[in-house]
């Protein structure tokens, strides 16, 4: 994991499975390689194994049960994941809340099977206390965002500055912004204001052309690294 980190949550759209998941993942590829940024994409369970035999994008679990193996109907565990290919997981998404111990145990299991963890807050207050349970990345996203089309960076600037000075109390912690990201520029903003990289869902998913958009979304988040000068 490596700034500029582009993640693409995939959540449970039409397209985020099957044929119609492939497709757009293979887009997705695309992009990646011409600009050799690597991306993050956080796919529904039963894409992981396919998505990482078939392409080269880093596939994420949206969510990991940091429990031990028995009898536990329904659980997806980090062991479970990384046999399939997987690479990481997201936790905690505003969408798929859990407790604070059920963070610390996944990502202290993910850490000691190599795998990578993004845990996601909604707020700035949180991402100091988050940061110190030592995950890859902190992922943070004003709920009231999501989905809207109105980028953090523009509409709430002070959140990314606010989470990027509460993340330099930490070490070794990636801080990506995302809720409402939909062009280029926001990604570009994003980056300016300190933020490692972004997450993004519903302006890649549901995009008429997704390629065009990822391509719009790395290329500014390259510009924005190169003149932040990482
Ligand atoms: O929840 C998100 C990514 O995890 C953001 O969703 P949108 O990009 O649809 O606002």
């Amino acid at each position: 994991m490596k700034p500029p980190i582009i993640l693409i949550n995939y959540k449970a759209y039409e397209n985020s499975y099957g044929e119609k998941g492939m497709e757009i993942s293979k887009k997705i590829e695309k992009v990646s390689k011409e600009y050799g940024v690597p991306i993050i994409v956080s796919v529904p369970a039963t894409m992981i194994y396919r998505l990482s035999k078939e392409t080269e994008l880093i596939v994420y679990a949206q969510h990991v049960d940091g429990l031990d193996h028995g009898a536990k109907t329904g659980s997806i565990l980090p062991e479970m994941v990384k046999d399939a290919g997987g690479k990481g997981s997201l936790l905690n998404h505003s969408e798929r809340r859990i407790r604070l111990d059920e963070i610390h145990d996944a990502i202290i299991r993910m850490r000691k099977l190599g795998m990578e963890s993004v845990v996601c807050v909604d707020r700035y207050e949180l991402v100091h206390s988050m940061g110190i349970l030592n995950p890859d990345a902190i992922l943070i996203e004003p709920p009231e965002l999501i989905g809207t089309g109105i980028a953090v960076s523009k509409a709430k600037p002070e959140v990314i500055t606010r989470a990027v000075d509460e993340i330099k109390k930490v070490k070794g912690v990636y801080l990506i912004a995302g809720a409402g990201i939909t062009s280029g520029e926001d990604v570009y903003k994003a980056i300016e204001l300190g933020a490692d990289g972004i997450g993004v869902a519903s302006a890649v998913m549901k995009a008429k052309d997704p390629e065009k958009v990822v391509s719009d979304l790395v290329s500014q988040a390259l510009k924005a690294i190169d003149k932040r000068g990482f």
